[in-house]
């Protein structure tokens, strides 16, 4: 757009520190810029060290006045992107870490799942997990929800609601002999698979899309997994699933689907493999493995904090960075994610710890590689979405002290070790403010 452009005006103009990540570095501070976003909340502009900020706003189109001049100790970062997170566990988050995948999957997770029959419970559910991300900065959430058709389409319409961001999957499965009230029948699984595509597209949510969610191979038959391979393919859909997070679920796998030659195997037989694929955990991936990644465009969530709670294993990011695999990360997995990485370093000192910048990026534009949305999302590029936190880490009573002489850079790494929802004033979607949540 530009000033001749009638169609589009200027709704934010922020000035200040903005902080993101490229391609090619980590984190780029932007010091004493100004940033505009135009009403469809796109980027209109950055302009950095601007003297002259009437002419610019002249040539915009807005009031010097209109300006929001964030202070010393505020930047502004893009939103973070969850690459994987159970909308419908989050009632019990915190809880229920004593037993390894499988066990914990039959004793607490199913029947959990099971519950979002009934809507009102998942409204309860849902509206909490939403509102509750979007305030801890996640402008983005990749959800699983549970096989509920309703339940799903309803947690995209809270998504939608709230203004988050997301991508929304009614979980699929046809196995489960631990507790067998949950699951559905195949044909069940195509149909509701459908309906929940069809409804969900019908409602034009401008942010929100349906992503295919076969649970994991040991919960779905070969003939289901052909048949949401083909789903997703047919409509160009994304696909969301679980791969390779502890050693007994692996060699399930290998029982389960003795044609194929590994756990990704599974995966790329049954063709949901492609460049809009996100498997979560893969920590005992092997480097064979790792290469169909790279070379279908599929991409891993890593979820250290899950891995460790459960005792799952530890992804080696830096391995598949090396392999040039797309990753992002799952629910608050940046403190864990370095963890991961340094306990990595401990067994193995030649391993190349991740710095925070890194892990930094892995949370925004990482995250929005691993969704293949980052033509649209995940860092301060003219022509995205806008995207963003404002960060306040100097507020009464927060969680971080500030000494003298600390610049941007350390005050972005006390807020990504120390801060937490106090600290992020703002957030945006698509240029729409939505935290501080409004009441309804
Ligand atoms: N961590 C985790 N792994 C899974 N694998 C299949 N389903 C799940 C799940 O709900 N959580
Ligand atoms: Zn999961």
């Amino acid at each position: 757009m530009n000033q001749n452009d009638t169609t589009s005006r200027i709704a934010h103009v922020f000035r200040g520190t903005f902080v993101h990540s490229t391609p090619r570095v980590a984190l780029e501070i932007l010091g004493d810029c100004i940033l505009g976003v135009d009403d469809e909340g796109k980027i209109a502009f950055i302009e950095k060290d601007e003297k002259d900020v009437v002419s610019l706003s002249k040539t915009w189109g807005f009031e010097t006045s209109d300006i929001k001049q964030l202070g010393q100790y505020e930047f502004l970062m893009p939103g973070m992107v969850d690459t994987h997170i159970h909308a419908s566990q989050y009632s019990y988050t915190g809880t229920a870490l004593d037993l390894p995948l499988l066990e914990w999957l039959n004793t607490y997770t199913f029947p959990v799942e099971a519950k979002y029959k009934d809507l009102d419970f998942a409204n309860d559910v849902y509206t909490k997990v939403v509102k509750r991300t979007l305030k801890n900065g996640t402008t983005t959430a990749c959800y699983f929800a549970t096989i509920h058709t309703d339940a799903s389409l309803l947690l995209g319409e809270l998504a939608d609601k709230f203004g988050q961001r997301a991508l929304v999957g009614k979980v699929c499965m046809d196995c489960n002999s631990a507790v067998p009230q949950y699951k559905e029948s195949p044909s069940e699984c195509k149909e509701e698979t459908d309906r929940f595509i069809k409804e969900l597209l019908k409602k034009e949510y401008p942010n929100i899309k349906p992503v295919v969610t076969p649970r994991f191979a040991p919960s779905c038959s070969s003939s289901l997994l052909s048949e949401l391979g083909e789903i997703a393919n047919n409509n160009k859909l994304h696909i969301q699933s679980h791969i390779s997070e502890n050693k007994e679920e692996v060699e399930l796998v290998k029982t389960l689907f003795p044609g194929c030659k590994s756990y990704t195997d599974v995966y790329l037989k049954h063709n949901l493999l492609t460049d809009r694929t996100v498997m979560a955990h893969g920590c005992h991936l092997t480097d064979e493995e790792l290469e169909i990644f790279r070379d279908t465009g599929s991409a891993i969530s890593h979820c250290p904090n899950s891995n460790i709670s459960i005792c799952s294993g530890m992804l080696n990011v830096r391995n598949v960075l090396n392999h040039k695999v797309k990753l992002g990360l799952g629910t608050d997995a940046i403190r864990r994610t370095l963890d991961t990485s340094k306990a990595l370093t401990i067994q193995d000192p030649q391993h190349e710890t991740l710095t925070f910048e890194e892990v930094f990026r892995l949370a925004t534009l990482g995250g929005s590689e691993a969704l293949s949305l980052d033509d649209q999302i995940g860092n301060f590029v003219v022509g995205k979405d806008f995207d963003a936190l404002r960060v306040n880490v100097c507020i009464p009573d927060g969680p971080i002290d500030l000494f003298p002489g600390e610049g941007p850079k350390v005050i972005l790494e006390k807020f990504l070790n120390l801060g937490d929802d106090r600290n992020i004033t703002e957030v945006y979607v698509a240029g729409r403010q939505v935290v501080p949540i409004p009441d309804t």
